[in-house]
């Protein structure tokens, strides 16, 4: 991570500061990313006391510093702390990943997660710091891929992305899936590897042809309406945890959160279906996206969702399903690049295009019957 972008950040935090608009605290310490945890620890705690007064003081055995996730883009802290007055409070500090700003807007993140906390999506923001960020810890279990399409949580998925769609954030409202899928093209475009192997498969990619692919499925989408609204974009089990007792929802992780096609959000989140294998036959079929579909559009009077809306909503979503593999297939390449994430990017990004192409004729030829029956072709 370049220290320009590190101080863009800062001053995101410091100007939200300085208008009164967050009461979040910030300070301009980083903690070195490759370093064991018990190695880490020291820092963390000291970073801690730096960003909160009423720890200053305390001893460094009161806290306790473990791994919550070493998820395939930062390193996840939870550090836990006994308080003078008895009581135990957790937090979490995330480090961004090294190089992670090539593919995430980190000002874009943090203007999003002031106001989708206080909005009450997520957790809190507590500190931001030069390479991260606190937040308060949630005490629920994270999703797997299978309980997604469990019907009451998908019903419960849906209603919540339904409120998280209505939060308005201030700043440009326009969408940014064919602006951020154009950034990634750039830099996906024009990489090298020096591992022989990647060299090959890589050369082995036609980006002519995913730039004539990604012309043609912009214009397609462009006639489908699909209404602009404040996406999360990434809407994979791992973002979301439920704590089953209160029966409450939590979407986490708003790294990619920007203004952007309903559809897209929707349809992102049923290729999540599929995990990390990438197993496309776990993809919603028709009736469980109906099931979404209605409690979408109508949270509280679900079965009185018409037809006509329905299959709209299924055209649109499918469409952007599309696209969806196009942003993570090049989102994958410049993470097999730039990542120092022992994960076999390359390969997951062979997977979502192959997905796409296995797909497209079927969803394009949807729409365009679609469009034509409705006029608007
Ligand atoms: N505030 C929180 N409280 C408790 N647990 C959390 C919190 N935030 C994240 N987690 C847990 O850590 C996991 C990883 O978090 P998150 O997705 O934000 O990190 P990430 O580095 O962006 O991971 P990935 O790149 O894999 O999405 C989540 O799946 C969840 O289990």
């Amino acid at each position: 991570m370049g220290a320009v972008k590190i101080w863009n950040e800062m001053d995101v935090a410091m100007e939200a500061r300085d208008n009164g608009r967050a009461d979040f605290q910030s300070s301009p310490l980083t903690v070195e990313t490759s370093l064991s945890l018990p190695d880490m620890s020291p820092h963390v705690i000291e970073l801690c006391k730096d960003l909160f007064n009423k720890w200053s003081k305390l001893d460094d055995s009161r806290f306790s510093v473990e791994t919550v996730s070493g998820g395939i883009t930062n390193l996840l802290l939870k550090v836990s702390v006994k308080e003078e007055n008895g009581n135990d409070v957790s937090v979490t500090v995330r480090l961004y990943g090294p190089n992670t700003d090539y593919v995430i807007n980190r000002e874009r993140e943090l203007q999003a997660i002031k106001y989708l906390s206080a909005a009450g999506f997520g957790a809190k923001l507590l500190a931001v710091f030069g390479n991260g960020m606190v937040q308060s810890f949630i005490n629920a279990r994270t999703l797997i891929p299978s309980d997604m399409r469990n019907s009451k949580l998908a019903a419960e998925i849906a209603k919540q992305l339904h409120k998280f769609h209505q939060v308005e954030i201030p700043g440009s409202k326009e969408p940014q899936l064919w602006n951020d899928i154009s950034k990634f093209y750039e830099k996906a475009s024009g990489l090298e590897f020096d591992d022989i192997e990647k060299q090959r498969m890589y050369e082995a990619i036609s980006f002519k042809e995913i730039h004539k692919e990604i012309v043609e499925l912009k214009e397609l989408s462009g006639h489908l309406n699909s209404p602009v609204v404040f996406a999360h974009n990434d809407l994979l089990s791992g973002n979301i945890m439920v704590n089953d007792e209160q029966e409450k929802l939590y979407f986490i992780d708003f790294e990619y959160g920007s203004y952007n096609y309903r559809g897209f959000d929707i349809g992102n989140h049923f290729n999540e279906y599929a995990g990390y294998d990438c197993d496309y036959s776990l993809y919603p079929n028709k009736e469980e996206q109906y099931h979404f579909f209605r409690h979408y559009l109508l949270p509280d009077k679900p079965d009185e969702a018409s037809d006509k809306d329905l299959e709209a909503f299924y055209v649109e979503t499918n469409t952007f399903m599309l696209a969806s593999h196009i942003f993570w297939a090049l989102w994958a390449l410049i993470q097999a690049k730039m990542s120092p994430i022992d994960f076999d990017y390359l390969g997951y990004s062979f997977l979502r295009y192959n997905e796409y192409k296995k797909q497209k004729e079927m969803y394009i030829s949807l729409a365009q019957s679609y469009l034509s029956k409705s006029g608007t072709g």
